[in-house]
């Protein structure tokens, strides 16, 4: 099956690494990207990261020498092909003893060397800086002397706990144990890669329509209270609340751009959904050995995973309509929409627990699987790595088999509470909780509610009344969410009445 959109995306990762390659000042090993005056601005201006740090040198200052394998160990973390933690923070350096550099350094009042200034790419371009300037948005880094500090001085400014001890998780390496338990807890990537995906499809087909908006709002409800990454529900909870605004009545029903308002441009297009920071073409755990083969697909069965194990009772049927109806109105796979739709319409009675819910997509992906089995072996289409099986295998929870009916024609006895438990703990606990940085994947620990991050993470004074009123239509189980948000936007638009 191919996807309509999925291969057009251009990994940002590529974009570093082609930047790394074509710099001719690049010395073997290096992980900072030497600018000069005639790329600074164009590179910095196409860099994907979301922060910039800029090392002003010069070639012959021996205490710039000796400062370059602290940079460097900072610079691994975040340049290059084989970054630890991709797309996030550009570490250039620009040698202002070229006579080509003098304006350039000039401009940034380079006094000493090495001086290290830090800000968004975009504040680069055609930017300036100056040491006393009061409210500028580049600032030099004033204790970057040693590795540790910088990375120190890195973490306070964004609130990350990157270590310099950080490794990338090898996929070769995750893959080669494909029954280990705790490598499905990588996979949040892949969950936060295919949202942000499914949610880019979605806009550059521009497939909100008026019949399928209720469905999209539906599933935001779900991703804001239940996606297992803390950016991705913040940013659902930001696109849901200002969904009229960002997606106009009269776009959905004329499809026109949208238009300009309060100076900004207004538009879901504008609108990443897991945030910037979303490392794309990385496949952690859903990683090929081909490229036409997982990825994608393989993130969204993990999302819809995740997603079916974390509702409670009382959220199951609208947890389960929520997601039939966005595979039906979304999923650009038609093959795979139609197959699935077909499952969720052979449902008869609504659910009434999370435990039947969570099995229902178990036993559904394994029908897709046991179909897909068969189709692959025929026309050769399987990943020849990662062969379609009946999940879980036995390695991988042998409490899930019944022992009497371990072997015989293919059929499975399952224990349907022990799968019931794997699958919490799997796509539960494991999938956020084993992973090492915290702070890059999300999670909150469960310390703090997405109404919280909402609240924080809006100035939205109110849910728009077209929003609210399909939250309403959509939904009952997620309803009090809504009424919460709605609520609290009111509170706060008194609040700033008063003031
Ligand atoms: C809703 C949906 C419907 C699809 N329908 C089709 C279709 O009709 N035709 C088609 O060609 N492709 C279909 N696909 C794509 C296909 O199912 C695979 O996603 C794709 O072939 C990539 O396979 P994969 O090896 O990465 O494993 P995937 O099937 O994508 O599974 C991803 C991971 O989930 C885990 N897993 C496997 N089975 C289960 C299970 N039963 N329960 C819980 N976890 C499990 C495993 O760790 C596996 O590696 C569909 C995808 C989705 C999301």
């Amino acid at each position: 099956t191919s996807f309509v959109a999925g291969s057009s995306y251009i990994p940002r990762r590529s974009i570093l690494r082609e930047i790394g390659n074509n710099e001719k000042r690049v010395e073997k090993g290096d992980y900072g990207v030497e600018l000069n005056a005639t790329n600074f601005d164009s590179v910095l201006k196409d860099s994907p990261a979301t922060f910039a740090v800029v090392e002003f040198f010069a070639f012959w200052c021996p205490a710039c020498r000796n400062y370059k394998p602290h940079y460097e160990k900072v610079a691994r973390l975040f340049n290059g092909a084989d970054a630890v933690h991709p797309g996030i923070i550009f570490m250039t350096r620009v040698d202002c003893a070229l006579k080509i550099n003098t304006n350039l350094c000039d401009k940034f009042s380079v006094g000493h060397y090495p001086m290290l200034l830090w800000g968004s790419p975009s504040k680069f371009v055609a930017g300036s800086w100056e040491p006393k300037q009061e409210n500028s948005e580049i600032r030099q880094i004033d204790d970057g002397r040693t590795a540790d500090h910088l990375l120190n001085w890195i973490n306070k400014q964004i609130g990350s706990s990157y270590g310099l001890d950080d490794e990338k998780f090898e996929n070769e390496h995750l893959q080669t144990n494909v029954t280990d338990p705790e490598q499905i807890a990588r996979a949040v990537y892949d969950v936060e890669e295919a949202t942000s995906t499914a949610f880019d499809i979605i806009l550059v087909h521009k497939m909100i329509k008026l019949k399928s908006r209720a469905s999209l709002i539906k599933f935001l409800q779900l991703l804001v209270t239940h996606h297992p990454s803390r950016r991705c529900r913040k940013g659902s909870a930001e696109m849901l609340v200002n969904f009229d605004d960002l997606y106009p009545s009269e776009m959905w029903s004329t499809n026109k751009v949208p238009s300009i308002s309060d100076g900004k441009e207004i538009g879901l297009q504008n609108m990443q959904i897991c945030g910037k920071e979303v490392p794309r073409g990385y496949w952690m755990f859903c990683h090929g050995s081909r490229n036409d083969t997982r990825g994608f697909s393989c993130g969204l069965w993990i999302l819809l995973h995740s997603l079916s194990v974390r509702v409670d009772d009382g959220e199951s049927q609208m947890a389960f309509t929520a997601i039939c109806d966005f595979i039906n109105n979304f999923f650009v796979c038609e093959e795979c929409r139609q197959h699935f739709y077909e499952m969720c319409s052979s449902v008869s009675n609504p659910f009434k627990s999370a435990r039947d819910f969570v099995l229902w997509l178990w036993n559904a992906h394994n029908k897709v699987n046991e179909r897909l089995m068969k189709e692959e072996a025929n026309l050769e289409t399987a990943d020849p790595k990662y062969p379609k099986t009946v999940w879980p295998p036995k390695q991988l929870c042998p409490s899930c088999y019944l022992s009497k009916s371990q072997s015989g024609n293919g059929h499975i006895d399952w224990d349907n509470d022990e799968v019931y438990k794997f699958l919490v703990g799997y796509y539960g606990r494991t999938l956020v909780t084993l992973y090492k940085d915290k702070e890059l994947l999300g999670d909150d620990g469960g310390n703090k509610t997405p109404s919280e991050d909402l609240v924080a993470s809006t100035n939205t004074i109110v849910v728009p009344i077209g929003a609210a009123f399909a939250i309403a239509v959509a939904s009952c189980g997620f309803g009090a969410l809504a009424w919460f948000w709605r609520s609290r936007q009111k509170s706060r638009k008194q609040r700033r009445s008063w003031n």
